[in-house]
């Protein structure tokens, strides 16, 4: 009612700050880690927050069993295109017995800290929408433009069957999107962090054959000792890479990182390893990341001529993971959403974080990987965002955690962002002119 005072919606016990923050360990609890995340729970839960909020809602499966959740905030002028918030349910395994409280326990410790796997990558994120939809309903704001949310499954395994699918899809086409939100990082200092771009993930396994043999004998072109060269000079590549970050030339978004994750190798024995047979063959995997400006065609040459070479009885494949590296979308234009003032979106961000009393550091390209490029593949400005400062990065790390003030903080944040967004009556933005194309 437009006569609600202040008081009334102070008291509204759903608003509390203990009422907010049982909602988040509520998402939190839903052990949505891979590889058999609970979706189905995960979807009833936001289902059961989209009713509380009169939101529209509707559960797709273009993969069964792993439900995309689409939510809409009606605009009074849907020729406009509209605001797509974007978070994904799943999250990464979590190795319990490292942990100082269970990972799925959402245990609330005397500072504040909320612990749990999630609580920085992303059920905050996908929560703080709903949050700061609750206040400015509340508040009796009312959106221009349409505001969806999407809840998407299997990010952290590439999200071909989640935000892909959802991308490349009819609904998606319909809902005449103009600007994306996605995920960003926590900052450990006073400045929220932005992302305009983000790096492409290939993940490379390298194979080498060799004459086994006796574990005594000293000889030439074993498996362990032509992966071992390569695995020299992928170290040095690494080192090289690295040094640029360490010398503050580069940021760690904008060189190419290579991480070795596995070393496969060895004849398996009931006790462990046959130690006196040298193997005939031994692999190893690596994490590798590429800044969308750089060259990947001779980072190929270097895996064929360098890492692998066949000369060395080596061969190596990218496998899914090979993802391509562009600097333009599928029209041909720039990949990398604009943050200048052709990006009306961009100048909106930045005083909207400012209007909620937040500091906004320079925009960055995220180090990893996000659902946003699938939304930014397709000519949309997406800009990665997670408002968390004073928090230490524990992404995929044991012990993740966020604090309840920064959560709380965040919500104010992103309403002032919502509200923004939603009221943006400019028809001609960058995102629109795909469709002169
Ligand atoms: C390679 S798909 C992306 C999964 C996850 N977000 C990562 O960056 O590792
Ligand atoms: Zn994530
Ligand atoms: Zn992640």
């Amino acid at each position: 009612s437009p006569n609600l005072s202040t008081a009334s919606i102070q008291q509204d016990p759903s608003s509390s700050d203990e009422a907010i923050i049982s909602r988040f360990q509520q998402y939190l609890q839903i052990n949505t880690a891979q590889p058999s995340p609970q979706y189905y729970q995960a979807a009833d839960f936001i289902l059961s927050q989209a009713k509380s909020l009169s939101l529209e809602s509707q559960s797709i499966e273009f993969v069964k069993t792993k439900p995309v959740i689409l939510l809409k905030w009606a605009g009074s002028d849907p020729s406009l295109p509209s605001i797509l918030l974007n978070s994904h349910t799943d999250v990464v395994p979590a190795e319990h017995d490292k942990w100082a409280h269970h990972p799925f326990s959402a245990h609330l410790d005397s500072d504040g800290n909320v612990y749990a796997r999630g609580s920085q990558d992303m059920k905050c994120v996908g929560m703080q929408y709903l949050e700061a939809i609750r206040r400015l309903k509340a508040s009796g704001f009312q959106p221009l433009r349409s505001v969806y949310l999407s809840f998407v499954p299997d990010e952290e395994i590439g999200g071909h069957d989640g935000a892909e699918k959802l991308a490349q899809s009819d609904v998606f086409e319909k809902l005449n999107v103009g600007i994306v939100l996605d995920e960003g990082l926590a900052s450990p200092d006073e400045n929220y962090r932005a992302f305009y771009a983000e790096r492409s993930p290939w993940w490379l396994v390298i194979k080498a054959i060799g004459a086994p043999g006796h574990g005594a004998k000293l000889y030439d072109n074993t498996a362990m000792e032509n992966l071992l060269k390569s695995i020299e000079s992928v170290r040095r590549f690494r080192a090289s890479q690295f040094d640029l970050v360490k010398a503050g030339l580069k940021a760690q978004g904008e060189v190419v990182s290579v991480n070795m994750v596995f070393l496969k190798a060895g004849t398996p024995s009931p006790t462990g390893f046959v130690m006196n047979l040298q193997p005939s063959e031994a692999e190893a995997g690596f994490d590798i990341r590429i800044p969308p400006t750089a060259d990947s065609e001779s980072l190929e040459r270097r895996i064929a001529e360098e890492w692998a070479p066949a000369s060395r009885n080596m061969t190596f494949r990218l496998g899914q993971f090979k993802q391509k590296v562009s600097v333009l979308d599928k029209y041909g234009r720039p990949v990398l959403t604009a943050t200048d003032s052709s990006n009306p979106w961009w100048n909106l961000l930045e005083e909207a974080v400012k209007k909620a009393n937040g500091k906004l550091g320079k925009p960055e390209i995220f180090p990893a990987s996000t659902d946003a490029r699938y939304f930014r593949d397709l000519g949309l400005p997406a800009i990665g965002f997670s408002p968390m400062a004073n928090t230490p990065i524990l992404l995929h790390d044991h012990n993740e955690f966020l604090n309840k003030a920064e959560y709380l903080k965040g919500i104010e944040v992103y309403e002032s962002i919502i509200k923004a967004y939603a009221s943006y009556s400019e028809h001609s933005i960058s995102g629109d002119s795909k469709d002169e194309l």
